[in-house]
């Protein structure tokens, strides 16, 4: 079952050239799509064009068959809680002025609340976050630290916890390891598998390496200069009828 349905869709800063180019795909429950390509792409375009940080010029953008390309900023409120984002700079992604309790329920106090929960329960803010925490496989007493006296990897559990505190269908992982240690990418890696299964949502996984992208997805898209030239399943990865520039990224791979 799609989650996420996009179809042709276009974008442009200002008056430059298209960055995006008539890009569809959707995204099935429970599911990881990967998106690989190289620097400059258009990857972090699409994702912000996702989150509605960025607006679309053209094509549309069906959550759970409801659009949401054409919605006011206030009418999409109800929406933000179900698409959440881990992006590549942990240090960036929290405040370093809250106690890592006070980033971690953020979102929940932002939707004043009223976020139906099915993994998590809230008691007390303390206990949600030592919920949070152990999720991630943190120790419940960092909850009363400050984001500079955590690791690198400490910080993008923190960030991930965050995401996941309102159950969001759709998580969108922008580079989410590129800033980690080599030991750190592949522990926050199997975690955010494991969490996939366990909390059932549906992952963006975008990287420019395809060996995390092939890690972690059931679905590969590439992408060159902001349009989707190859599409497949994992499994297809070596086929003969991949696109060519499919067939170089494999080759930096081997
Ligand atoms: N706010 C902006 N205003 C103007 N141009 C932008 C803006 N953001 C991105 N671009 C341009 O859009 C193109 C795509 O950038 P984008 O960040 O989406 O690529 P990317 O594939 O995510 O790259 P990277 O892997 O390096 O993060 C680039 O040419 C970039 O310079």
């Amino acid at each position: 079952m799609s989650v996420l349905e996009v179809s042709h869709i276009y974008k442009k800063y200002g008056h430059g050239a298209d960055v995006l180019q008539d890009v569809s795909f959707t995204m099935e429950k429970k599911q990881c799509l990967g998106l690989v390509g190289e620097s400059g792409c258009g990857k972090s375009t699409l994702a912000r064009c996702l989150l509605h940080i960025e607006p679309i010029d053209q094509g549309s953008i069906l959550f759970e068959n409801t659009p949401l390309h054409n919605k006011s900023q206030r009418s999409l409120r109800p929406y933000r809680r179900h698409i959440q984002a881990v992006l590549q700079n942990p240090s960036a992604a929290l405040n370093p002025k809250l106690k890592i309790i006070d980033s971690l329920l953020d979102p929940y106090r932002q939707f004043g609340g009223q976020a139906k929960l099915n993994h998590f329960h809230y008691t007390s803010a303390r206990n949600f976050a030592s919920q949070l925490l152990e999720a991630v496989e943190l120790p419940a007493s960092l909850a009363e630290r400050y984001p500079h006296e955590l690791s690198g990897g400490q910080k993008q559990r923190v960030t991930i916890a965050r995401a996941i505190s309102i159950e969001p269908a759709i998580l969108i992982l922008d580079e989410p390891t590129s800033s980690l240690d080599v030991l750190s990418q592949a522990s926050v890696l199997r975690l955010l598998n494991g969490l996939r299964e366990q909390l059932g949502t549906s992952y963006l996984f975008i990287s420019h390496d395809l060996s995390g992208v092939y890690a972690m997805s059931q679905r590969i898209m590439v992408m060159q200069g902001g349009k989707i030239v190859d599409h497949f399943e994992k499994e297809e990865l070596l086929a003969s009828d991949r696109h060519p520039y499919t067939q170089e990224l494999i080759a930096m791979f081997e």
